[in-house]
C-alpha cells in the first residue's frame, strides 16, 4: 500500500478543542477533531481494516507520523526542481531554499495564530440551554438526533469552561440536568445510570466512556499453556491463514494511554511510543484474521482478535482446548490472585470456567481447586471448559457461596442433610463416567460452600463476584436500561455476604498463600470499593497490591463516602482508558481468623437487624448516619472498648486466643496439600449420589 503523506503544515495545525464528542459511528473526524500529537503519538479515527485503500488516499491518513521525515525530502526535491538544474551557484541555493523555508513557516504561523483566533471567537460564544416551551415542543416531534448530538456536545463544551461560557440565569445544574436527559435519549440509558456516571466522571470523560461502551472491545484468547506454548499455537494458527501481529507488551502502554484494537477497526490514542511502520502496517492491511499478541509475562499468554473470518470459537485448535475465548479483564483477577502449584484454591462463582481454567493452567493442574457455582444450568458450560482444556485438579461444585444459615427455599431438607449423613465413596469405582475418570467432581446437591469446606482450609479464594455488569456495557446493551438502584444495592448485599464467606475459608497462617482477590465487571462504588471497606471492618484482613502494573487506584472518597485509605490499592479498568471491560480488582490477605466484633455466622442483613449493630452504631458516635467514619481510629478504640467482654476465645482486641484457634483448627481438619494430589477420587456425597447421578446426566 502506498501511503499518502500528509503535508507538515496540516500537521501543525493549531488544536481545535479536545473536548468535543466524536459524532457516533463517525470513523473519519478524529484525527481532524484533536490537537496534533508529538512525533511520538498517533491519533487515529476508527477504521476497518478493508477500509485500508480509503485510508491510503485520504489527506488526512492517520499514519503520516510515520512520513513526517518523508516529506522534508519531498520539499528538497521541489524546491530544487522550481530552481532548475542550472542556477548560479549552490550557495545561492542554499540561501534561496532557506528563504522560501522561513517564508512557508511565517505563513503556516500566521495560518495557525488565525485558525486559533477563530476557533477562540467560536468557543467564546455562549450556549443558551432550550427554554421550556422549545423542550415542550421538541417532546412532541420525534427524536432529532443530529440536534441532540449538537446539543451534547455544546453543553459538554459549555460545562468544560463554565465560567466563560455559561449563559445568564442557568445554574449548572440545569446544564447537568439537560445532559443527563439528552445522553438518556442519545445512547438510550435508564436515568438512573446516566445520574450515577455523572456522579463518578468530570462531563468529558464521561463521554469518553460512553462513546466507548458503543464499541466492541477486542476478542482475546489465552493460550492453554497445560496443552500448547504460545508461539505453537501462533504457528498453527498462522498455517491456517491466520495473520498473526504480535504488539508490544500491554503492560509498556502507559496507565492513561491506550492501545485501542477492536474487531474491524484499529486506533491509537495517545499512545506515548512510537510503532513501528510495519507493525501498524501489518495491522492494517490485514484481510483474513488478524491476530496480536500480547503478553505481560511469562505465565500471562493471551491472543488479540480483531479482524476475523474464520469463526474463531469453533477452529480444531479451539475444539481441542487450545485456547480458551476470553475478555483482556478476565486475566486481571487471576493474575492478582497468582496461585501457586499445589495449593488449595476455591472459585467461588466459577461458571462458565474462564477464571478456574487459567488458575488451572498456573498451577499446571496440580494441587486442588474448588470451581463452585450455584446455578444449575451453568455448571454445564463450566464443566464442558474444564474437559476441552484437559484441567484434571478440578472439583466442580454446586453451592451457594454464602455463609447464611437459611436452608435454600426450593431445596428440599433432605438435599440439605445430606452433608450430616455423608460417607466417602470412590467415584471412580462407582462411576463410569469419563467426568470423574478426569478427576472432576460435580457435587450437585445444595448446601453453603463454606460449610462444606470448612473455615481456614483454604490457600487463596478468587470471589469473581455476580455484579450488575455496569462495566460491560458494550457486550451487554440491556444493562443501559435494565438496572436500577435497588438492583445494584442487591448486588451489593450479596456481594458482602459472599466477601466474608470468602474471607473465612481461607487460612492465615497458610505458608504459601492467605489471599482473597475480590473482581466484578461493574462499576459503581457500591459494588467495589463499598464492599472491600465493609470486610475490612468485618474481618482481620488488609488490601495488598494487585501486582498489577496498570489500571486507575479505586476510589478512598466518594460523594461523602470515605474509605480506607489502602483502598487506593485496589485496581479500576475501563474501557476509554485501557480498552478493557470495566473492571475492579482488590487483593486482601487474611491476618488472623478474629472477626472484630462481629458474630461468625453474620450476613449482611442479619447484622443491620442484630443489636450488636444497633450498638455500633450508638457508639460509632462519629459515624454519620449514611455509614461514613469521620475518624476511623476513634470508632475502633470505641468498639475494642465495647467488645471488651471476652467471650468464646475472643482476646480483649478481639483476636482468638491462639489456644482457641489451635483447638478449632484441630477440630476441622482438612486434607494435607500431598493427600490431596496422591489422592484418587473420592468424595463424600452419601444419600445424594444417587441425585447426584441423576442430575450430572441431565445437565450432560
Ligand atoms: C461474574 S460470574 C463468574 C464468571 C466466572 N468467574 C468466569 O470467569 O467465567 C458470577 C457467577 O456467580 C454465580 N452466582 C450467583 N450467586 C451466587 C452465589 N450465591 N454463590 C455462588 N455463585 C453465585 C452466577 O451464577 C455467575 O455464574
Amino acid at each position: 500500500m502506498a501511503p499518502v503523506r500528509k503535508k507538515t503544515s496540516k500537521l501543525r495545525k493549531s488544536p481545535k478543542n479536545p473536548s468535543k464528542i466524536q459524532p457516533k459511528n463517525n470513523s473519519t473526524s478524529e484525527s481532524e477533531e484533536n490537537s496534533p500529537p508529538p512525533a511520538e503519538q498517533f491519533e487515529l479515527g476508527d477504521h476497518n481494516s478493508d477500509s485500508a485503500s480509503e485510508l491510503s488516499s485520504d489527506g488526512d491518513d492517520p499514519l503520516t507520523d510515520d512520513f513526517l521525515q518523508g516529506s522534508d525530502d519531498d520539499e528538497e526535491k521541489a524546491s530544487e526542481g522550481a530552481s532548475g538544474s542550472g542556477s548560479d551557484s549552490d550557495d545561492d541555493n542554499i540561501e534561496k531554499k532557506s528563504i522560501a523555508i522561513d517564508e512557508e513557516k511565517a505563513r503556516e504561523e500566521e495560518d495557525a495564530e488565525a485558525e486559533m483566533q477563530l476557533n477562540i471567537n467560536q468557543e467564546s460564544d455562549e450556549f443558551r440551554l432550550p427554554t421550556k416551551e422549545e423542550l415542550g415542543e421538541e417532546a412532541l416531534r420525534p427524536p432529532d438526533l443530529s440536534n441532540l448530538q449538537r446539543r451534547i456536545k455544546e453543553i459538554v463544551r459549555a460545562l468544560s469552561n463554565f465560567k466563560a461560557l455559561r449563559h445568564d440565569g442557568s445554574t449548572r445544574k440545569d446544564y447537568v440536568d439537560q445532559l443527563k436527559k439528552d445522553i438518556c435519549m442519545y445512547y438510550g440509558y435508564n436515568e438512573f445510570l446516566i445520574g450515577a456516571l455523572v456522579e463518578m466522571f468530570p462531563v468529558v470523560e464521561l463521554m469518553e466512556l460512553i462513546e466507548a461502551f458503543e464499541k466492541p472491545r477486542p476478542i482475546c484468547l489465552r493460550t492453554n499453556t497445560l496443552k500448547t506454548r504460545r508461539r505453537d499455537l501462533a504457528d498453527v494458527l498462522i498455517n491456517r491463514g491466520v495473520n498473526l501481529d504480535p504488539l508490544s507488551k500491554w503492560s509498556k502502554v502507559k496507565a492513561e494511554d491506550s492501545v485501542l484494537v477492536g474487531r474491524g477497526m484499529v486506533y491509537r490514542k495517545r499512545v506515548s511510543r512510537t510503532l513501528k511502520t510495519e507493525e501498524f502496517y501489518s495491522t492494517m492491511q490485514c484481510n483474513s484474521a488478524t491476530i496480536a499478541i500480547f503478553s505481560r509475562s511469562a505465565t500471562l499468554v493471551g491472543l488479540v482478535v480483531y479482524d476475523s473470518q474464520v469463526p474463531i470459537g469453533a477452529t480444531p485448535e479451539y475444539m481441542a482446548g487450545f485456547y480458551m475465548l476470553q475478555s483482556a479483564s478476565s486475566f486481571l483477577p487471576v493474575m492478582a490472585l497468582a496461585p501457586q502449584e499445589k495449593e488449595r484454591v476455591v472459585d467461588m462463582a466459577a461458571a462458565p470456567g474462564g477464571k478456574t481454567t487459567y488458575i488451572a493452567a498456573l498451577m499446571k493442574n496440580t494441587g486442588i481447586i474448588f470451581a463452585n457455582e450455584m446455578k444449575v444450568p451453568r455448571l454445564k458450560s463450566l464443566t464442558a471448559n474444564l474437559h476441552r482444556l484437559g484441567v484434571s485438579n478440578t472439583v466442580v461444585c454446586n453451592y451457594d457461596g454464602k455463609e447464611s444459615d437459611q436452608l435454600l427455599p426450593n431445596v428440599s431438607p433432605k438435599e440439605n442433610s445430606v452433608l450430616a449423613d455423608s460417607r466417602t465413596i470412590n467415584l471412580s469405582e462407582k462411576l463410569s463416567d469419563p467426568v470423574f475418570k478426569l478427576n472432576i467432581h460435580y457435587a450437585a446437591f445444595h448446601s453453603q460452600l463454606p460449610k462444606v469446606l470448612g473455615v481456614n482450609a483454604i490457600d487463596r479464594v478468587l470471589l469473581d463476584a455476580p455484579c450488575s455488569g455496569t462495566g460491560v456495557i458494550s457486550k451487554d446493551e440491556s444493562v443501559k436500561t435494565s438496572k436500577s438502584l435497588e438492583d445494584i444495592q442487591k448486588c451489593a448485599h450479596l456481594q458482602k455476604e459472599l466477601i466474608l464467606a470468602a474471607i473465612d475459608m481461607v487460612d492465615a497462617n497458610s505458608k504459601s498463600g492467605g489471599y482473597i482477590v475480590y473482581s466484578t465487571c461493574s462499576i459503581m462504588v457500591a459494588e467495589n470499593e463499598a464492599v472491600i471497606d465493609y470486610a475490612l471492618k468485618r474481618r482481620d484482613v488488609k488490601l495488598v497490591p494487585c501486582g498489577l502494573d496498570f489500571g486507575r487506584p479505586g476510589f478512598t472518597k466518594f460523594r461523602e463516602q470515605r474509605f480506607h485509605p489502602s483502598l487506593e490499592k485496589t485496581r479500576r479498568f475501563y474501557p476509554h482508558v485501557h480498552n478493557m471491560d470495566g473492571f475492579f480488582v482488590a487483593k486482601l490477605k487474611k491476618m488472623s481468623s478474629s472477626k472484630p466484633g462481629v458474630k461468625p455466622s453474620e450476613t449482611a442483613e442479619k447484622e443491620e437487624e442484630t443489636t450488636t449493630f444497633v450498638k455500633e452504631k450508638e457508639i460509632k458516635g462519629g459515624v454519620k448516619e449514611n455509614g461514613n467514619v469521620s475518624s476511623e481510629s476513634e470508632f475502633k478504640k470505641k468498639k475494642r472498648k465495647f467488645s471488651s467482654k471476652p467471650s468464646n476465645g475472643l482476646k480483649e482486641n478481639g483476636k482468638e486466643s491462639s489456644e482457641s484457634e489451635h483447638k478449632k483448627r484441630k477440630k476441622r481438619q482438612f486434607p494435607s496439600k500431598e493427600e490431596i494430589s496422591n489422592a484418587s477420587i473420592f468424595f463424600s456425597l452419601g444419600a445424594a449420589i444417587s441425585t447426584l447421578r441423576r442430575r450430572h446426566e441431565s445437565i450432560l
